[in-house]
């Protein structure tokens, strides 16, 4: 029998707050050392963009997709976004959507509160192309949905959200939730997220569009200065975890079971997101050295800036886009060449320009040794 959704349950009336506790304490403290690292590095949306990559391939493989960073990069990189012509490119798409989605809600959050509003738009800037188009970008379903193994009826189904019914009331108690008095802001936050699932207000891309409200949230609450928090490496290591937990909520009223689970995703990933952090703010200072001396161009640090915001590219973009005359441009992509800084991953070939990677950043990305 599937689990419906805890009509009239929300918010949850009581928690077991000595059990969590233990948990309260070090999830907040991990994210105010994380917004301490990340607040010490100059531009995080240059140096920290490809984790958002790497974040947004995460969150889109929890729901199936096969691409990699390197091949979504590597698409990126060659300039046809919107081709979706087989489905490894469809999955790319999805990638890239996902990662302006973000970049969207972010803009939209400097003067829209974290609300239903902004939520709609960044749902359509998720959904936009062939793949999103039946799936009614921006608006709420007014059909039922369901959730189960990949094409179930609703018979099969493991767990049916809210229904189209009763959902405008859901969002708007939901809605209300982000901005009533809470004791937590991190509890607050595991609430809304699994809240946001439970109802899964659009025929597609929930998942996704609630594991990005999580970024959204710390900073609308002042806890980050900047939307850069990833959290799906955790939930994808831990995916049947993260299934279970969330339908127990509906099941058994087990908010406080969710909560600690969703607190202990916070502590790992803040630690992990603050090494990488570190990690890559090292490899800039460090690199930013060498390429002054190196090139002895006032245009290194241009060059490592155009680098660190598109770790993988094509090398005649380099030299017809990051603004450097020419001949400095290629004189840089020499050196950076011959020192090991980048690597080709493709050579030219006839009239197809080299494409470029720079293992070091990439790798810290995906925490092991990829590129
Ligand atoms: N029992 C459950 N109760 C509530 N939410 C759940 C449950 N099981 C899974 N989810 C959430 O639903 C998401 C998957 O939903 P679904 O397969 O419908 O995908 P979707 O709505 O198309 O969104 P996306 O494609 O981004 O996942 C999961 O990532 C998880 O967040």
């Amino acid at each position: 029998m599937a689990v419906a959704y805890h009509l009239g349950r929300f918010p949850p009336e009581a928690l077991d707050w000595p059990q969590l506790l233990p948990l309260i304490g070090p999830a907040n403290a991990a994210v105010a050392r994380y917004e301490g690292v990340l607040h010490g590095i100059p531009n995080p949306n240059v140096l920290l963009s490809p984790l958002t990559s790497q974040e947004a391939v995460l969150s889109s493989r929890i729901e199936g997709t096969q691409a990699t960073l390197g091949e979504v990069l590597e698409f990126e990189a060659e300039g046809a976004p919107d081709d979706e012509s087989t489905p490894k490119k469809a999955d790319i798409r999805e990638v890239l959507n996902y990662r302006a989605a973000l970049a969207e809600a972010a803009r939209l959050l400097d003067d829209l509160p974290l609300s239903q509003r902004l939520i709609r738009l960044t749902h359509e800037r998720l959904m936009q192309g062939v793949r999103g188009r039946n799936k009614s970008p921006g608006e709420y379903r007014r059909i039922p949905n369901w959730i189960g193994p990949e094409g179930c009826t609703i018979e099969a189904a493991r767990f049916i959200p809210c229904s189209a019914e009763a959902l405008p009331d859901a969002m708007t108690a939901w809605e209300e939730y982000i901005h009533a008095p809470a004791p937590d802001a991190m509890i607050q936050l595991a609430i809304l997220h699994a809240e946001f699932e439970a109802i899964h207000p659009f025929l597609d891309g929930n998942g996704r569009l609630g594991r990005l409200i999580i970024p959204l949230f710390l900073k609308s609450k002042g806890l980050l200065s900047a939307p850069n928090f990833y959290l799906s490496e955790y939930l994808e290591a831990h995916r049947d975890e993260y299934y279970d937990r969330l339908l127990a909520v509906s099941r058994d009223g087990d908010w406080t079971g969710w909560c600690g689970f969703f607190l202990r995703a916070i502590i790992d990933q803040a630690g992990s997101n603050q090494s990488k952090a570190q990690a890559i703010h090292a490899l800039y200072t460090a690199r930013k050295d060498w390429m002054v001396g190196a090139t002895r161009s006032q245009y290194g640090v241009r060059a490592l800036d155009w680098f660190f915001s598109r770790p993988i590219f094509v090398a005649s973009d380099f030299v017809s886009q990051a603004d450097i005359p020419e001949p400095t441009a290629k004189r840089i992509l020499r050196l950076v060449r011959d020192n090991g800084l980048l690597r080709e991953i493709r050579p030219s070939s006839g009239r197809r320009p080299a494409v470029l990677a720079f293992p070091e950043l990439l790798n810290i990305c995906e925490g092991r040794a990829a590129f």
